[in-house]
């Protein structure tokens, strides 16, 4: 069987090169097996149940409905690193904009022509002044794969930082140097920084996480930074905060109506991940993860899903997504036991609601396949059962 991997968005050639094509076609069939995408709104882009998988290029999967896909026994991909970078990078050049009128004296410089245009330029650049990073105080929200590299650049530009991220991974808090400080509270954070950078996902818990009352708490100079998601900083607030002094500027990669006229906001268009490099690296992560599910059936950086890997060693391999209800490994062994099923190798583990069960065994008939495939799903809490070939 091939599988077909459906594309939105732009996805680098690097990554669908992952592909071998006496395996895989991309974009061939209107029931693809997976998707591979980046920002398209899957919210208002049905999937059908053919979609066995979705692979996010990228970080955040606010774009997708986690719940509906748990419900049709899609697994849900995102490329965790993949372009921390990128934004990162981002980060540096935006501080840099906001410190230093780059863009407003290079525009000027170009207007002043003639002979004498070494001298009225040294003589108008007085105009344009700026300040240093050089001993001023940031506040990093979030301390992920982003926020954490943020924080390490803006140490090694001479930056005081103050980290906050209640629910930072182990993974994240070994990474991140011991000489960032952690504030316990949002509010110490925004009161002491001069320059706030958020990077945390968009979830309910996270909408509107800089509010009135946040962008009250912070200095009057201090600059925001949002190149997380559109819904995580209150745009009337902020709006309302910058037009009383309450900050200086706003500095966002999401663009709307209510900011787009804003003298002291600036918008990029959602670039933060967009370089070649994290591209490339997004789409190849992403279509390794993709095979590996679809191939093994194993499940890594998986946002629904629990991680689940076994070495694939046996001849067939059934894997079953299942509610996350007692009991359920007793049911679908007790089938095996009553078809004279031997089992090899078996894994099962489980994530809020859902939960994997792997079977690995002795290849069987086509015929007492598919009784057997009919027997588990005829479990009303199993949602799928696909049965894999060694190859
Ligand atoms: N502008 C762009 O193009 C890009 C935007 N992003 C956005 O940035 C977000 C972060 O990306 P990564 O660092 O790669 O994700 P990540 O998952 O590695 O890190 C997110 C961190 O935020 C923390 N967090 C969650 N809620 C928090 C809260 N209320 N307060 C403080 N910390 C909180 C988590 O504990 C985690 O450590 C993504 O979810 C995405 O929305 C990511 C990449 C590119
Ligand atoms: O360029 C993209 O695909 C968006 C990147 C992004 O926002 C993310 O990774 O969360």
């Amino acid at each position: 069987m091939k599988y077909d991997i459906k594309t939105y968005n732009v996805i680098a050639q690097e990554g669908l090169d992952i592909f071998p094509t006496e395996k895989y076609t991309i974009n061939q069939n209107d029931k693809p097996q997976a998707l591979l995408i980046r920002s398209q709104d899957m919210h208002k882009t049905k999937f059908g149940t053919s979609v066995l998988a979705i692979a996010r290029a990228g970080a955040g999967v606010n774009n997708i409905p986690l719940l509906e896909a748990n419900a049709n026994g899609t697994v849900v991909f995102n490329t965790p690193g993949s372009n921390a970078n990128a934004v990162k990078e981002l980060i540096v050049a935006m501080l840099i904009l906001a410190t230093r009128p780059v863009v407003a004296s290079a525009a000027w410089a170009k207007k002043i022509a003639g002979a004498d245009v070494s001298t009225q330029t040294e003589r108008g650049k007085n105009h344009f002044a700026g300040t240093e990073l050089l001993g001023k105080t940031i506040g990093v929200i979030g301390l992920g794969a982003v926020g954490s590299r943020v924080a390490r650049a803006a140490a090694d530009l001479g930056m005081r930082v103050i980290g906050y991220d209640p629910y930072i991974s182990v993974e994240h808090a070994w990474k991140l140097s011991n000489d960032i400080p952690r504030a316990e509270k949002l509010e110490d954070l925004l009161r002491q920084s001069d320059y706030v950078t958020i990077h945390i996902p968009y979830t309910e818990k996270n909408k509107d996480l800089i509010n009135t009352e946040e962008l009250k708490q912070m200095k009057p100079n201090a600059v925001l930074l949002n190149y997380s998601r559109w819904g995580i900083v209150n745009e009337k607030a902020v709006v309302a905060a910058l037009a009383q002094n309450e900050i200086r500027r706003y500095s966002t990669d999401f663009s709307s109506n209510e900011i787009i006229d804003n003298d002291k906001i600036v918008i990029t268009p959602h670039i933060g991940g967009t370089t070649l490099e994290a591209e490339v690296n997004g789409a190849k992560m992403a279509a390794q993860t993709l095979r590996k599910y679809l191939e093994t059936g194993n499940i890594i950086n998986s946002v629904n899903f629990p991680a689940v890997e076994m070495p694939f060693d046996s001849p067939l391999r059934l894997t079953l997504i299942h509610q996350n209800v007692p009991n359920m490994v007793g049911r679908i062994t007790t089938i095996l036991a009553n078809d004279e099923l031997n089992i090899d190798n078996m894994i099962n583990r489980s994530r809020d609601k859902v939960a994997y069960t792997m079977i690995d065994m002795s290849e069987t008939s086509a015929e007492q396949l598919t009784k057997l495939r009919g027997e588990l799903m005829a479990i009303p809490e199993v949602i799928r059962v696909r049965a894999l070939h060694r190859q």
